[in-house]
């Protein structure tokens, strides 16, 4: 028998009281899974996940956890399974990076319970596994917006979830930052993580993904393995642009095909370095 999906979506309808957004939705993240969702601004990412996430109700279809009906999952037990990383905002209280994390924790204790050491060794090592562990005690409405992002996913590490949703986790890093979140989520899959997280970049989907969907307006139009799906074709379709276009934003100088270029981007750049 198969394990059960992380997460799997069944004929999803998704939208607001009055205006559908997509229908006919279904797909599934399997444990140790990525799968990578692209799709042109207002094409319904973030509606999707609030679905998924139970924070929207379907307009039709189900959304199942490990097996089990969405609506069905106590609130708690499901905050412990799922993992959500938002775009991140300044936020408005002065907690630590380290209370930030340790809030996920709670999810995993009663409501007043003071987190153990076991806690604070597991946030300690989230915030070090993201390359952030001396921001431990920096007030996360001072940090740049790139460290808070680094934060929230932290946070949602912390959980020690079977599915983690980001909402565009690279949007506001650098390209160090970058690199960076993407090698994590690669580490994440060797953890039995599932992975569902949006992007507008195509190149981080292709460096990341095992798979990746493709989402217009009104639903899934692609999904699949990552050279048959992010092809120049669809890839032009799916943003309305041509496919010189697509060609022309992945060519780099040294003709360094797009699925490696992040990568080998970053070891041109050290070889550059050494060589001035
Ligand atoms: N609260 C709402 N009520 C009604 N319609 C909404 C609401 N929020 C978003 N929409 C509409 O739903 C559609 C999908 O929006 P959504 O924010 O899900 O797109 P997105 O793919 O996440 O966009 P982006 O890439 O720009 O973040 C858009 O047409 C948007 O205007």
């Amino acid at each position: 028998m198969s394990a059960a999906a992380a997460i799997e979506a069944r004929a999803l309808s998704i939208g607001y009281r009055n205006h559908c957004v997509g229908t006919d939705i279904s797909f599934a993240v399997a444990a140790g899974e990525v799968l990578c969702l692209l799709g042109p601004n207002g094409s319904g990412k973030t509606t999707l996940f609030k679905t998924l996430l139970g924070l929207l109700a379907p307009l039709a279809g189900e959304v199942r956890v490990l097996d089990e009906p969405v609506c069905g999952w106590p609130r708690a037990a499901f905050a412990r399974h799922v993992g959500y990383v938002p775009q991140a905002h300044a936020g408005l209280f002065a907690f630590t990076a380290e209370d930030i994390v340790l809030m996920a924790r709670t999810a995993r204790l009663g409501r007043f319970a003071v987190p153990s050491r076991h806690d604070r060794q597991i946030a300690a090592d989230c915030l070090a596994a993201l390359g952030i562990g001396h921001l431990r005690q920096r007030i996360y409405t001072r940090i740049s917006g790139g460290e808070r992002q680094l934060v929230l996913i932290a946070r949602a590490l912390a959980q020690q979830p079977v599915l983690l949703v980001m909402d565009e986790p690279t949007a506001s890093l650098d390209f160090g930052n970058q690199i960076r979140v993407l090698e994590h989520i690669n580490h994440l899959r060797t953890q039995g993580i599932g992975v569902l997280m949006s992007t507008h970049q195509p190149e981080h989907a292709l460096r990341v993904a095992d798979r990746i969907a493709l989402l217009a307006p009104g639903g899934l139009v692609g999904i699949g393995a990552p050279v048959a799906i992010a092809t120049p074709a669809n890839l032009a379709a799916l943003y309305g642009v041509t496919e010189d276009a697509v060609a022309a934003a992945f060519a780099f100088p040294n003709g360094i095909p797009a699925p490696t270029a992040l990568l080998s981007n970053a070891a041109h750049h050290r070889a550059a370095r050494r060589i001035s």
